[in-house]
């Protein structure tokens, strides 16, 4: 997609409205509404003459950031300074901005949400916004519910401005973040309501109805079941139950990749396009990367939206300066010799870099300072933190919205038939959302058995279980389960940190498999495990974190009167998401004989590990 396409008589419709028009526009899956988007912010910015500040563009994820700049640079030109946030950077960022003292960094993304309908409601951001801010756009509205739709409600109240908003009624899944069922389907349709109901006439609502994505009968599968699922969600009537078996119904009718076996790595490897292994839940997709991993199949598997890791290339660029600033050409000479991804120029890096208030003004150099605490506040730009992008992805349908793939293999959902809180209409829509992923190719693969398998209700992790109520075979680790508040070598192992930070830049890949091993069988505390190493090859590559050594202790604490006496001798079957940059102590950092920034490289692990025990300690779990 090197060249803009024409864009049809509706899309052209939405690009070319005034910028202070009141917009709402619908359309099915793949009809074009990010394209269009991003249409229509190169319009508002160029013959409209908005700047790029006075236009604030939010998403749900980090990957719809990406996939948005991805086509703004490709077919926008005057809109490649546009800046696009997700909701919980933008609460974040606004919050930063009338209250700095607040820690806000430090609390949970509800609360940043709640604060910054506060900020809005109380007044505190009138002089941020009430001169700066001309239009809104808003990708994906039909997700908009709870706390994040109560924030954007506040602020096109409270603010005249014009907004492009666009969603699909038939892709509303959100179910985890609302949880219970009532007011799960009180939310539906909610905030097209509230858009009509607030802005009547002045609201100009247009549809998108033909389909650019599929491009085969095969992919177009799904499409038919749009309408039909748009009035389900729009009425709130029942149904779902039967469109849900149509899906399946039309589901089982598609071709079966088969298992995950040789062949299929062959033909996953092999494939020149991108891929897609869409599951019903991240536990399958835990299982699936597991399989893919055993096969061969190098893959990468989608974060949450609210996962953020910050490229090794950023610590590595910093790690060379000296000097608490540097001007152009020499950010370009540094940049130039690191593994900097695909997608990610030089230019693109300074101009985001920039963003964090470094070198404000005339002063064209980078202010590393400002880029650290933007690095430790979580305030740097999401274009930054976005997943880089893969030719194999594993993803939970839910994580995969808005996303297209040349193929896609969708694992069996199964009936869901007995599970608790089971709401069809749901499931519907997030089977739709999966089957009108593809461009081309759309496969089955059989149902992955996930009865021993379940999120803890204490962790909230995925865990492994097993016939007897006591059994607990493995823990989902991720984000947050290493250190990295002081440099890999300097507690629990001993190792040269300088020549530790060179080996996770040289030699730690994303997909490497590591292991965590009992540094000794003593719990450090009273709520926690013993300590854990992170190994690489044979070698020790960081420390497992504290909430990582709670949670396994909560894991393996089978009841109020347990308190577990062994923990696993290894924790296997954990892989490598991304060698990451975090930032921690000025002081820490050069005790170790690091840089004078407090920056530094550590692992991110992901997996659904197996624990192994040493002879003898298996405790209640070999029972
Ligand atoms: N006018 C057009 N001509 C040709 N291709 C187009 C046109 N508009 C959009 N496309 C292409 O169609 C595909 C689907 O577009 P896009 O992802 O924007 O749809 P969407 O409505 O946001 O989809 P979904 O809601 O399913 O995520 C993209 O590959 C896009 O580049």
């Amino acid at each position: 997609m090197s060249e803009p396409f024409a864009l049809t008589e509706e899309q052209w419709a939405v690009v070319d409205l005034p910028a202070d028009a009141l917009t709402l526009v619908t359309a099915e899956a793949g009809a074009g509404k990010t394209y269009t988007l991003a249409r229509r912010l190169d319009r508002l910015v160029g013959e409209a003459g908005l700047g790029a500040e006075e236009i604030l563009v939010l998403t749900f994820s980090r990957a719809a950031v990406r996939e948005l700049r991805e086509r703004l640079s490709l077919h926008g030109d005057a809109a490649r300074h546009v800046r696009a946030q997700t909701f919980d950077s933008w609460a974040l960022d606004m919050l930063n901005r009338v209250d700095a003292r607040g820690e806000w960094v430090e609390r949970s993304f509800e609360a940043r949400i709640d604060g910054a309908r506060q900020a809005i409601d109380d007044e505190l951001v009138d002089d941020l916004y009430e001169h700066n801010l001309r239009h809104v756009v808003i990708d994906e509205v039909q997700d908009l519910v709870g706390a994040r739709r109560e924030l954007v409600e506040a602020l096109l109240d409270r603010f005249e401005c014009g907004f492009t908003i666009v969603g699909d009624p038939a892709q509303a899944i959100y179910g985890f973040t609302v949880k219970d069922p009532a007011e799960r389907k009180g939310e539906t349709n909610r905030f097209f309501e509230w858009l009509r109901g607030t802005f009547g006439e002045d609201l100009t609502e247009l549809r998108l109805t033909h389909n650019f994505r599929a491009r085969t009968d095969e992919a177009r599968i799904a499409l038919g079941f749009g309408p039909r699922l748009r009035v389900l969600s729009e009425t709130g009537h029942n149904g779902g139950e039967v469109l849900l078996k149509e899906l399946r119904d039309a589901l089982a009718g598609v071709m079966s990749f088969g298992d995950f076996d040789g062949l299929a790595a062959e033909a996953l490897n092999s494939h020149p396009g991108t891929t897609a292994i869409l599951c019903r839940t991240n536990g399958q997709a835990l299982l699936v990367d597991e399989q893919l991993q055993a096969i061969g199949v190098p893959h990468r598997l989608q974060r949450s939206a609210r996962d953020r890791a910050v490229p090794a290339w950023l610590g590595m660029l910093m790690a060379r300066i000296d000097a608490s600033s540097l001007p152009r050409e020499r950010f370009d000479e540094v940049l130039n010799g690191l593994p900097v991804p695909e997608g990610v120029n030089a230019d693109l890096a300074w101009r985001l870099l920039r963003r964090t208030g470094s070198g404000r003004g005339t002063d064209r150099r980078l202010d590393l300072a400002r880029v650290r605490s933007a690095l430790a506040g979580g305030r740097l730009p999401d274009e930054l933190t976005a997943q880089p992008p893969a030719r194999v992805v594993v993803s939970s349908f839910h994580r995969a919205k808005g996303l297209e793939f040349d193929r896609v293999l969708i694992v069996d959902p199964g009936s869901g038939e007995g599970q608790r809180d089971f709401d069809p209409a749901e499931e519907a829509r997030s089977l739709y959302v999966a089957m009108t992923r593809p461009r081309d190719e759309l496969y089955r693969v059989p149902t992955i058995e996930t009865r021993f398998v379940r999120t803890d209700p204490s962790t909230k992790r995925w865990g492994r279980y097993f016939f007897k109520r006591w059994h607990r075979l493995g823990l989902e680790v991720a984000a947050g389960d290493v250190t990295t508040n002081h440099p890999g070598g300097t507690v629990d192992f001993a190792a040269d940190p300088a020549e530790l930070q060179d080996y996770l830049a040289t030699s730690v890949r994303p997909g490497d498999e590591v292991e965590l091993r009992r540094l000794h069988p003593d719990p450090i505390g009273l709520r926690e495990s013993p300590p854990y190493l992170v190994i690489h090859g044979d070698r020790p590559i960081a420390t497992a974190s504290e909430r990582f050594r709670a949670d396994l202790h909560t894991f393996l604490k089978l009841g109020p009167s347990y308190e577990p006496q062994h923990f696993p001798a290894l924790i296997s079957g954990v892989r490598v998401d991304a060698v990451e940059t975090v930032a921690g102590d000025v002081a820490t950092g050069l005790r170790a004989g690091l840089n004078d920034h407090g920056v530094w490289l550590s692992p991110r692990l992901v997996g659904l590990s197996t624990f192994i025990w040493d002879k003898g300690e298996s405790d209640a779990q070999s029972q």
